[in-house]
């Protein structure tokens, strides 16, 4: 099993966050989520979409980004921020074992002052003239990408 974890940063959307966390339970990645969300933890919608592997998932829950970030440098972890803003195709940057996989509210991303403090910003690249993509969807490409990496044996 691999210590890449994903971080949800406010997230909004209890269905998308329960998608996420279900991801997160199959594939054995712990969860960061970065309070305040835009409902609680006991929303049905958030259950619906997690079903019973809520129930196996470690999330930690972290008061605001600031507790987060102290809590991650203490760690030694990268960030790595998807964002829509980025320039670096998510397939072209490098992973680390121990990468923290953040991702942004669905209203509103990330403030610039967490963009700018990312370790490494990445993007998948869409067509001309489409906004975003869902961001459990997102999470699915990003974090599959990124175990690709880690699981590779050293060159
Ligand atoms: C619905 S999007 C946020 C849209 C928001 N209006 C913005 O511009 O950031 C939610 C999150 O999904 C991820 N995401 C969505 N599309 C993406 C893309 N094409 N590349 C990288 N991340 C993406 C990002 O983490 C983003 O913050």
């Amino acid at each position: 099993m691999t210590d890449l974890r994903i971080a949800l940063y406010q997230p909004d959307i209890p269905g998308n966050t329960g998608t996420i966390l279900r991801l997160a339970a199959c594939l054995g990645l712990k969860v960061d989520l970065i309070e305040p969300a835009g409902f609680v933890l006991s929303d049905k919608n958030l259950k619906r979409a997690g079903m019973d592997y809520l129930a196996s998932v470690a999330l930690v829950r972290h008061v605001n980004f600031q507790a987060f970030d102290d809590w991650r440098r203490s760690e030694n972890r990268r960030i790595v921020l998807a964002s829509t803003n980025a320039a670096l195709p998510y397939t072209e940057a490098c992973y680390r074992p121990n990468d923290i996989l953040l991702f942004g509210r669905e209203s509103a991303g990330v403030p610039d002052s967490v963009h700018d403090g990312a370790d490494q910003r990445v993007l998948i690249e869409m067509v001309d003239g489409q906004r975003s993509i869902n961001v459990a969807m997102s999470a699915a490409m990003i974090v599959g990408e990124a175990i690709r990496q880690v699981r590779l044996p050293s060159p």
